[in-house]
């Protein structure tokens, strides 16, 4: 289980102090598919590089698995069982698809075992197992690719932030159904996605809403979902329920 409490950042920018991230309690239990969403600029990515380590929070505690995580540097809640994907995936230029899976993996993982993590992504092994991790990539291959690399980490809880960002929408197809299928799955795996989208936030055990950097709302889909249709911040977060 991964517990915030009284979790804040606040960051200067500007010689202006603002609070971004405004006291949070939460639990995430284990094994569960948990959509954090809300209205644009509330707080989401950044709570989401809280847990992964990126950001270090001004102020509260991180509890994950009874181990305080608070001052763990990213490498060390890797080692811990966190893992994070990018909105933006990171390119490394002269490294391949595989050697990134390995390094990932943490082991010298087989030919065979990096494809089938390809597979579960919807990449054809065969074509992307040897081409370096660049420029020549396409957003949407990146992307799962980087889901790849979480997979591959073998994680207890793995963070994705906005897995949809900057995808067309054939390639948004198959990364939802990436997520179901995860969703059903994976029964040994905290997931935690921030997203808009209406077809995640479906499948989630539960969603939590942040606005302001504040936990507005939390509970399983069935009753959270309704409730944010009928707000009036439903066109920002959820612009596809509208339609
Ligand atoms: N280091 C920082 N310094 C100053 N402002 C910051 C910093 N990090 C985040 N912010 C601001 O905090 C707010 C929350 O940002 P964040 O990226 O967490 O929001 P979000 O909910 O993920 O938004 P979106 O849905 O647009 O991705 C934004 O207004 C952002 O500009």
């Amino acid at each position: 289980m991964l517990k915030l409490n009284n979790i804040s950042f606040s960051a200067v920018d500007g010689g202006k102090s603002s609070d971004i991230i405004r006291g949070i309690d939460l639990e995430i239990p284990d094994n569960k598919f948990v959509v954090i969403t809300g209205p644009n600029g509330g707080g989401k990515s950044t709570l989401a590089k809280i847990i992964a380590g990126i950001v270090q929070p001004t102020g509260g505690r991180l509890i994950f698995n009874d181990t305080d995580i608070t001052d763990m540097s990213i490498t060390e809640r890797a080692k811990a069982g966190i893992g994070f994907a990018f909105q933006q995936p990171v390119r490394f230029k002269g490294l391949t698809v595989l050697d990134l899976l390995r390094i990932s993996a943490g082991k010298n993982l087989s030919v065979s075992d990096a494809c089938s993590y390809l597979s579960e992504v919807g990449l054809c092994a065969k074509d992307y197992i040897k081409r370096e991790v660049n420029a020549s990539l396409s957003g949407g291959e990146l992307k799962r690719i980087e889901i790849a690399t979480v997979m591959a980490r073998d994680v207890k809880l793995a963070v994705f932030d906005e897995p949809e960002a900057g995808i067309d929408l054939w390639s948004f197809n198959n990364l939802i159904r990436i997520f179901e299928n995860m969703r059903k799955s994976d029964k040994n795996r905290t997931v935690v996605v921030i997203s808009h989208q209406e077809r995640l936030l479906k499948i989630a055990d539960e969603i939590i809403v942040l606005a302001d950097g504040k936990l507005v709302r939390r509970g399983p889909a069935d009753e959270v979902l309704p409730e944010i249709m009928h707000s009036n911040y439903a066109q920002t977060i959820c612009p596809k329920i509208e339609e």
